[in-house]
């Protein structure tokens, strides 16, 4: 038993068979033997599943394609899924030269890459132009500039669009909002316009699209086609100014199910959007879609064994080799990943807050949790395929755990567990003999 109350993630690629849990074709008992654990297990089924959903919506009945998808690769960067996500057709959304670094070294299109984020360095811009990015999102006035100067250095153009932000509220945890006033990210709805006038009388800047992106883990449709309006309604206004938008990007941020949640089905989804778009007489526009956790959050789960039952007065604990080290969405946002028992047994459940081996009060995964378990069992930590892996650490000197993909009978390790002696390499202590400088 998981929980009493909340129900299992609807999953693709995962499933319970005879008291036994699998990924695809193979008994995750089967993985965690041969590599070990933590370890990251994707199914890639599931994530092929999720991406057709959104390109089915992406393509009219006409076979035409209204939209394109471009994975946000912060949810998940691994070379694997990304390749995965390029050879279905996806471009990629960008937050950092590293991530750029990734996309080229899979080969990916650099017409099919969108650079967001609002710290970028001159370093970072000058490599997105090196590399002839579609679209470089500016985040605010000085970045404008700044783009315009490294442009200059490079005597190159340099394709923006700026980021709106439209002050609408994502209803989701604060801390992944990004769309309201307050937040760090866009240009104030009331300044766009203004910078829009701005960027197109620099040198080397093209105006070529606008962007928004209000936040992530996003359940309904509503605050999506308020912001859409907004933006649209700044479309408008540019053309009658004379700048023309070419493409439109509405970012990602749909959510998924981790349990209570019921998001809208993601081509319903899709088709909203993209149908509110052509009905303001938009259709026509280069549009782009950023998804990240719909594609991956539920194409993935954590492996951890129980090294150890607590009982206590107040609480049990069940104490797993996995952390807040390896997923610390639980410590960060006190965020619900079901949890189930790898292998079902005939033991009495208890309740236990599972809880990793990190020196934290904080270091938890799951609360409360109903489990029949003993120690040395196997554990899966679900929905952990977005914003997991990539979000890991290396706090109390711990190895990041291995990962591997499932392709029906088939598995693949997409990266092998680091060990101890990765974690130094590039330590050295002070020489021997010191001396001070006043000799
Ligand atoms: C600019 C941008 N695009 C896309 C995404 C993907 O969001 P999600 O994983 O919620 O779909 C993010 C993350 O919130 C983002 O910052
Ligand atoms: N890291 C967040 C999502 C952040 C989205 C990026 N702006 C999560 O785990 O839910």
């Amino acid at each position: 038993m998981t929980s009493t109350t909340i129900p299992l993630p609807h999953l693709i690629g995962f499933t319970e068979r005879n008291g036994n849990w699998h990924a695809e074709d193979l008994s995750l008992a089967d993985l965690a033997k041969e590599f070990g654990t933590p370890l990251y297990v994707y199914s890639k089924r599931a994530l092929t599943e999720a991406y057709q959903a959104y390109d089915r919506a992406c393509v009219d009945a006409s076979g035409k394609r209204r939209a394109r998808i471009h994975f946000a690769m912060k949810a998940n960067s691994n070379l694997a899924i990304i390749d995965c996500f390029k050879q279905l057709g996806a471009g990629f959304d960008l937050v950092s030269g590293g991530e750029l670094s990734r996309a080229l070294a899979i080969g990916a299109d650099p017409s099919s890459l969108v650079f967001a984020g609002v710290g970028k360095s001159a370093d970072e811009i000058a490599q997105a132009l090196k590399a002839g990015v579609k679209c470089i999102n500016v985040e605010s006035i000085a970045e404008l500039h700044k783009i315009n100067q490294v442009a200059t250095r490079l005597q190159c153009r340099a394709p923006i669009s700026l980021r709106v932000n439209p002050d609408v509220d994502a209803q989701t945890h604060p801390y992944i909002s990004t769309g309201l006033k307050d937040n760090k990210f866009g240009i104030a709805y009331h300044e766009v316009l203004k910078t829009y006038r701005e960027a197109a009388l620099l040198s080397q800047i093209d105006i070529v699209g606008i962007d928004c992106h209000i936040g992530s883990q996003i359940t309904t449709t509503a605050p999506y086609l308020d912001a859409v309006d907004k933006v649209l309604d700044l479309v408008a206004q540019l053309k009658k100014e004379g700048i023309e938008i070419h493409h439109l990007d509405l970012g990602g941020g749909l959510g998924i199910s981790y349990g209570e949640e019921s998001p809208p089905d993601i081509t319903e989804f899709t088709n909203t959007l993209l149908n509110r778009v052509a009905e303001r007489g938009f259709g026509h526009l280069d549009i782009v879609l950023e998804p990240g956790r719909s594609l991956v959050g539920n194409a993935g789960v954590l492996l951890t064994h129980v090294e150890y039952l607590k009982p206590g007065a107040e609480k049990n604990f069940c104490i797993v080799d996995a952390a807040m080290t390896e997923l610390m969405r639980p410590a960060l946002y006190e965020a619900y990943h079901a949890i189930v028992p790898v292998q079902s047994k005939p033991v009495k459940s208890v309740t236990y807050d599972v809880v990793g081996p990190v020196c934290e009060s904080g270091d938890w995964l799951g609360r409360g949790r109903s489990l029949a378990v003993e120690e040395g069992d196997l554990l899966a930590i679900l929905s952990a395929g977005a914003y997991g892996f990539v979000m890991a650490s290396n706090y109390n000197t711990r190895p990041k755990p291995a990962e591997i993909m499932v392709d029906g009978k088939n598995v693949y390790l997409i990266r092998q567990r680091e060990t101890v002696a990765d974690l130094f390499a590039n330590e050295s202590t002070l020489p021997k003999q010191t001396h001070s400088p006043l000799g």
